[in-house]
């Protein structure tokens, strides 16, 4: 009997704290098979967007209704995905690759899980409260459904392992700091690590001669400033709260406002911790934390949406500010993720003003909406400006496929077109 070919399709599930999001790709080509999203997990009305690519046409499922927990939505999608024949028991399914949040000191690589890996992404959890669960969760009910699938952990803070003593530490007693782990580990770093590589690409270089700062700018929000394709610095720290103004998050803050809260204000340390990661941000300041809806409040006269649209506009140019320091030399600076990709507003507050710096834009390239790398910037600009779309589903596929066939074509990990 002929031996049966070896299976070439990776699914990738990125938890988030209350979502989750999928793809089934085929890795010899790249090319997505399906893909989807369960938003407001644990709300009363949760929603399924599913949509399968192996037809003529992508063919769009949406259903709603109470999905309570991470292990009901990966079911719910486990469902999805056999009723176009492509379930999790399908035999050319060769891996499943998890997006992991925080992965500490330990892992700088994309990581094969097993009960000590499990064991470790959960010790993690005080770290990364929005994620490390919602991304346990994914691995154990994937576990359960395929045991003998391999699973492979692709973590946020790999890629920013590469930072320096200089950058990574805070400046306190050292002695607790080792003791008890503190360090600044960053997030998104499989988003930077792909963004920064096709930002390369773009500017027609070798990705080890190009200083780039990556903005990406989703619901989570951080800097990074990539020498050579590693990272040298990053804005999010031994949690993904300091840095950028983000959703809800209110990045970089005075620690000291932690006591005064605590001593002066009658609230717990669990009271702050919620404040500064779900209620702060752009929804502290007013109301929303969906940027579509800051710009068209702002359009409309609203006072505090705009000033927490000049807040978010102020932090990016400060860490914009600091990396072009902390680089030396910048060849690109990129935009990318949901506000990043879209938000033409954000990336024109952002950079004007900069042009000492090398920094300008064209507003035509600004105000074109496509879902392709581009350059924004004019052409006698010193420093380009660019929009790359990110994409962590596929890097995590690419990282995970490499693992488990032995195959490495990292460098090679452009979407094919459809
Ligand atoms: N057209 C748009 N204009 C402005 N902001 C947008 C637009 N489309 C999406 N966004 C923003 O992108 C955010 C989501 O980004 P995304 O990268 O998908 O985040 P996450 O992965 O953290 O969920 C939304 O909160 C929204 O503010
Ligand atoms: C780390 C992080 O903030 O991720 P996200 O943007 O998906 O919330
Ligand atoms: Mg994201």
């Amino acid at each position: 009997m002929p031996d049966s070919p070896a299976p070439t399709r990776v699914l990738v599930l990125n938890s988030g704290s209350s979502s989750l999001k999928y793809q089934l790709l085929d890795m010899r080509d790249h090319r997505r098979l399906a893909q989807g999203l369960v938003e407001r997990i644990g709300e009363r009305t949760s929603t399924l967007s599913h949509t399968s690519l192996v037809g003529t046409e992508p063919a769009k499922r949406e259903r709603e209704g109470r999905i309570a927990d991470h292990e009901e939505a990966l079911n719910a999608v486990s469902e999805e995905l056999s009723a176009d024949g492509l379930g999790t028991d399908s035999p050319e399914l060769a891996a499943v690759g998890h997006r992991v949040v925080h992965g500490g000191k330990l892992f700088s690589r994309p990581t094969l899980v097993d009960d000590a890996v499990e064991r470790e992404i959960e010790r993690l959890i005080p770290v990364a409260p929005l994620h490390n669960p919602a991304n346990l969760t994914g691995i154990r009910t994937a576990r359960s459904l395929r045991p003998d699938l391999p699973q492979v952990a692709v973590f946020d803070t790999a890629f920013h392992t590469t930072m320096p003593e200089s950058a990574s530490r805070y400046a306190m007693d050292i002695a607790t700091a080792d003791e008890h782990r503190i360090r600044r580990y960053g997030a998104h770093g499989t988003s930077h690590a792909y963004v920064s590589r096709e930002a390369a690409k773009l500017l027609g270089r070798a990705e080890e001669d190009v200083n780039v700062i990556v903005l990406h700018l989703g619901n989570g929000a951080s800097a990074a400033a990539v020498r050579g394709g590693r990272c040298v610095d990053t804005s999010m720290g031994l949690t993904p709260l300091e840095g950028l103004v983000m959703g809800t998050r209110s990045g970089d803050i005075d620690p000291a406002v932690v006591f005064h809260l605590v001593r002066n204000a009658g609230m717990s340390p669990e009271d702050v911790d919620v404040l500064l990661n779900k209620k702060s941000g752009l929804l502290g300041l007013c109301g929303d934390n969906d940027m579509r809806e800051i710009i068209r409040r702002t359009g409309e006269g609203d006072e505090s949406a705009r000033l927490a649209f000049e807040i978010y506009i102020h932090r990016l140019k400060k860490y914009i500010g600091a990396y072009t320091a902390v680089l030396g030399r910048v060849d690109a600076v990129v935009f990318t993720a949901g506000v990043g990709e879209n938000a033409a507003p954000v990336r024109e507050a952002a950079i004007a003003g900069l042009e000492e710096m090398g920094l300008a834009l064209d507003g035509d390239l600004n105000a074109v909406r496509a879902d392709r790398a581009r350059l924004i910037s004019p052409e006698y600009a010193r420093v380009a400006v660019a929009v790359v779309p990110t994409d962590e589903e596929l890097e995590i596929a690419t990282q995970t496929y490499a693992l488990v066939s032995g195959v490495d074509d990292t460098s090679s990990a452009t979407r094919a077109d459809n």
